[in-house]
């Protein structure tokens, strides 16, 4: 992968993608079953004060619906979300896959299985939630978010930037010390999911079970790097906005996906029926998983 670079911002329309980036996706774009994976929040969608009220930026939502169309072509939201949150908020086309909660929960065809929390991790579970609600209740504006696979607290509404960031460090620690607890650092957010799961082992599975030869990953928070980190050399990984990261592109920001997506999109309908594809399988449940 070639090493990141920002794209410049056109507030005029849709944003062309930096040149390495173009060419990286209209090199993926050939590489058949091709795997395109997706962050969502501020990445598809933008980063809202309120959890409950985003949505994909619209242009984002169409350059999906064209991959999902497309033969050889599987789409999957990969989320921090809960599964049936991710569902509902991205509204996907048919055929998309979904993994939720950072990879604990995932519907990736008619064999999904539901997320089932042992007696254990129902005990955890409980434990985070009542530590994290005693911590939000101390400061205004903080929020715990209850997930089926543990608990986030957010604290993007909280005005005093010192407090929210004294408030985070302190749920990390007190999380991290709780049995069977797994705390993750996220945009304004300390994540305390009870099922181990990353990003990368999704990213990994999706891959087998799709038979993909190549991988498209783009996502913005510090838990997609976990992603990234799975991808090989002819895989493309995109950043969304600052930070630094194992992704070999960037872009500025969610509304700049869309034209990187569309790119992919134009170069996988223009190979069309030119050539065979390289292996069968494409949606799961075609292949097994290994
Ligand atoms: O993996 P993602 O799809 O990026 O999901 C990560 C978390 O996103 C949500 O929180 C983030 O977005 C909120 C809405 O924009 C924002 O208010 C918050 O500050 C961000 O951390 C979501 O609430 C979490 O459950 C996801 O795990």
């Amino acid at each position: 992968m070639s090493p990141a670079a920002d794209a410049p911002a056109d507030p005029a329309g849709p944003v062309e993608p930096p040149e390495a980036l173009r060419a990286a996706v209209e090199a993926l774009a050939v590489r058949r079953p091709t795997l395109v994976c997706l962050d969502f929040d501020g990445c598809v969608a933008e980063l809202a004060d309120d959890p409950a009220a985003v949505a994909p930026v619209p242009a984002n939502a169409a350059a999906v619906e064209r991959l999902a169309a497309l033969d050889d072509v599987v789409v999957a939201y990969v989320s921090g979300r809960p599964l049936e949150q991710l569902r509902a908020l991205a509204a996907p086309p048919a055929g998309v896959l979904l993994v939720g909660s950072h990879g604990a929960e995932q519907d990736l065809g008619a064999d999904a299985a539901p997320l089932q929390l042992t007696a254990a991790q129902r005990r955890t579970r409980e434990q985070v939630l009542e530590l994290l609600e005693e911590l939000a209740n101390r400061v205004d504006g903080a929020l715990v978010e209850r997930k089926p696979a543990g608990a986030a607290l957010h604290v993007r509404a909280v005005a005093d930037a010192a407090a929210a960031e004294a408030l985070l460090v302190e749920a990390h620690e007190a999380a991290a010390a709780v049995d069977g607890a797994h705390p993750k650092d996220g945009k304004m957010v300390v994540e305390v999911p009870v099922v181990h799961a990353t990003k990368g082992e999704a990213i990994r599975t999706l891959r087998r079970r799709t038979g993909a030869a190549a991988v498209f990953f783009a996502g913005d928070d510090v838990t997609d790097e976990q992603g990234f980190a799975v991808l090989g050399d002819d895989d493309v990984g995109v950043k969304v906005g600052t930070g630094e990261t194992l992704a070999g592109h960037r872009i500025a920001a969610p509304s700049d996906l869309a034209g990187v997506l569309a790119a992919l999109a134009a170069r996988a309908e223009a190979r069309g029926a030119d050539a065979p594809p390289r292996s069968t399988p494409t949606r799961p449940g075609a292949a097994p998983d290994a």
